[in-house]
C-alpha cells in the first residue's frame, strides 16, 4: 500500500475546541458557571513559554477564564506548593496546570500530588491515574486522550485491534494503554529495552510511538495497513542554511507513510490535540465541581 491518509490533528483539534466552546456557553447559560483555567510556569524554557501562551489564548477563545502565574526560575518548591494550595482553595479556578518540566530544585511528583485531584486537568495526580485505570471516572491525561480521538477519526470502533505503544512514560505510554484497553484493544507496551522491537511493532494494527527518539520507528517496523499515531516532537540539529532544526516525530514519516493506511504528521498531529483536550478536561472539571456529569467531547 502506498500513500497513507494523513490524519490532520490541527483540524480535529479545531473541532474539539468548537465543541468545548459550545459546552462552555451552555454551562454559563444554564448554570451561571464560567470555567477557569490557571496555568503556572516556572522559569523561562522557550518551548514552555510558547505552549503556555497557546493554552492561555485557546482557553479565552473557548469562552473560559484564563489566568497565568509566571514565576522566576529560582522559585523554591515551598513557594510553588503554597501557590498550588491557594489555587486549590480558589472557587473561580476549576483547572490547575503546572507546566512541565520544572527547574531541578523542584520535585515534580510532590507538586503534582499537591494539586487537588478535582482540578488536576493534566490528569497526572495519582488519584486520577488510579481512577482512569480502574474505570472509576477521573481525569485522563490530555496527550493520550488526543491520540485516542485521532485514532477514532479513521477507525471509529477500535475493538479487537492489536495496539502497540512504544514508550512507557507515566504521562503518555502507561495512561494511553489504559485508554486503549477501555476501547477494547489488545494492548502491548513496548519500550527501548524490548527484545526485537521491530518484530513487536509489526504486529500492530494501531501503532503509537511515544519514546522520545527522533525517527526511531522505521518504515519496515510498520505492518502494512496499520494506523500510526506519532506522539514524538523532536527537533533535529539545524542543517546548513537552516536557522532552526526541523521538527520530526518518533516515526520516520516518509518511510512509514508508504506502508501505513493512516498516519499523523509532526508537527500538526498529536501536538495540537494536547491543548484541545486540556480545554475539554477543564470544562468537565468545572462541571464536576458543580455536581454535573461530564460531557463527551471527541472520543
Ligand atoms: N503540565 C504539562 N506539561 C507538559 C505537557 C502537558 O501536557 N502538561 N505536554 C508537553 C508540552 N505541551 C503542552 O504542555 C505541548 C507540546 C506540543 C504541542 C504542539 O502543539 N506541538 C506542535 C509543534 C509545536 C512547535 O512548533 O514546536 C505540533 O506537534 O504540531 C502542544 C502542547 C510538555 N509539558
Amino acid at each position: 500500500m502506498s500513500g497513507a491518509q494523513i490524519i490532520d490533528g490541527k483540524q480535529v483539534a479545531q473541532q474539539v475546541r468548537g465543541r468545548v466552546a459550545e459546552e462552555v456557553a451552555a454551562l454559563k447559560r444554564d448554570h451561571g458557571v464560567t470555567p477557569g483555567l490557571t496555568v503556572v510556569l516556572v522559569g523561562e524554557n522557550p518551548a514552555s513559554q510558547v505552549y503556555v501562551r497557546n493554552k492561555s489564548r485557546q482557553t479565552e477563545a473557548a469562552g473560559m477564564v484564563s489566568t497565568m502565574h509566571k514565576l522566576p526560575a529560582e522559585t523554591s518548591e515551598a513557594d510553588l506548593l503554597a501557590l498550588v494550595a491557594d489555587l486549590n482553595e480558589d472557587p473561580s479556578v476549576h483547572g490547575i496546570l503546572v507546566q512541565l518540566p520544572l527547574p531541578e530544585q523542584i520535585d515534580e511528583t510532590r507538586v503534582i500530588e499537591a494539586i487537588s485531584p478535582a482540578k488536576d486537568v493534566d490528569g497526572f495526580h495519582p488519584e486520577n491515574v488510579g481512577r482512569v485505570a480502574t474505570g472509576a471516572g477521573g481525569i485522563a491525561p490530555c496527550t493520550p486522550l488526543g491520540c485516542v480521538i485521532l485514532a477514532k477519526t479513521v477507525q471509529p470502533d477500535l475493538t479487537g485491534m492489536e495496539a502497540v505503544i512504544v514508550g512507557r512514560s507515566n504521562i503518555v505510554g502507561k495512561p494511553l494503554a489504559q485508554l486503549l484497553l477501555k476501547e477494547n484493544c489488545t494492548v502491548t507496551i513496548a519500550h527501548s529495552r524490548t527484545r526485537d522491537l521491530p518484530e513487536v511493532t509489526r504486529r500492530a494494527d494501531l501503532l503509537l510511538a511515544a519514546v522520545g527518539r527522533a525517527e526511531m520507528v522505521r518504515g519496515d517496523w510498520v505492518k502494512p495497513g496499520a494506523t500510526v499515531i506519532d506522539v514524538g516532537i523532536n527537533r533535529l540539529e539545524p542543517q546548513p542554511g537552516e536557522e532552526k532544526g526541523r521538527l520530526v516525530g518518533d516515526v520516520a514519516f516518509e518511510e512509514a507513510r508508504e506502508v501505513a493506511s493512516a498516519i499523523t504528521p509532526v508537527p500538526g498531529g498529536v501536538g495540537p490535540m494536547t491543548i484541545a483536550c486540556l480545554l475539554a478536561n477543564t470544562v468537565n472539571a468545572a462541571r464536576a465541581i458543580n455536581g454535573l456529569e461530564p460531557v463527551a467531547i471527541g472520543a
